[in-house]
């Protein structure tokens, strides 16, 4: 016989997850990752515990999936969260080829608590990024340096290349 969990469990898992991380030096987030299969991989925010500004639940949580199952496509999989994903665990699931993200609490939420979700999401849609961090193309005027170009044109004629 076997035993159907749904999405309420595996979001309510990532809270309790979240929950057990504070306790264990960690921050407020818990993620599951959870494969069209039923595989299930968990992760919790390691940032200050590991002095890792990228070891957010929901990166941590990709990056034991394709650890574990040994792949860099998590197509067909979903991330449970339990709180609203940041822009950068939003690109780390687009880049995963994840299929779906379902998370619990908002990222006002995670404000409230001091928490720079929010800040974070207005940096892409604010006409005054620059004052939260300036970037900037800049175009090498020296002949002798290497032409920006250069990498994708001998990564377009690498035959062993791996596409992702
Ligand atoms: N969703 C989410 N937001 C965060 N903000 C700071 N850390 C985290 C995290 O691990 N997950």
């Amino acid at each position: 016989m076997s035993i159907t969990v749904t999405a309420e469990q595996f979001l309510a898992r990532s809270i309790r997850l979240a929950t057990a991380n504070v306790l264990n030096s960690g921050g407020p987030f818990g993620a599951m990752i959870v494969t069209a299969d039923g595989k299930t991989f968990d992760g919790v925010n390691r940032v200050t515990a590991d002095n890792d500004p990228t070891a957010h639940a929901e990166v941590t949580a990709i990056r034991t999936a394709c650890r574990e199952l040994g792949t860099f496509d998590l197509s067909g999989s979903v991330l449970y969260t339990s709180c609203e994903p940041c822009p950068m665990c939003l690109a780390s699931a687009l880049w995963a080829r994840v299929d779906r993200v379902v998370f619990a609490a908002g990222r006002h939420d995670a404000a409230a608590v001091g928490f720079d979700d929010a800040v974070f999401y207005e940096f892409f849609e604010n006409q005054d990024r620059d004052a939260l961090l300036p970037v900037s193309q800049l175009v090498l005027e020296d002949p002798s340096a290497p032409a920006p170009l250069e990498p994708f044109t001998t990564w377009n004629t690498l035959e062993s290349r791996i596409d992702y």
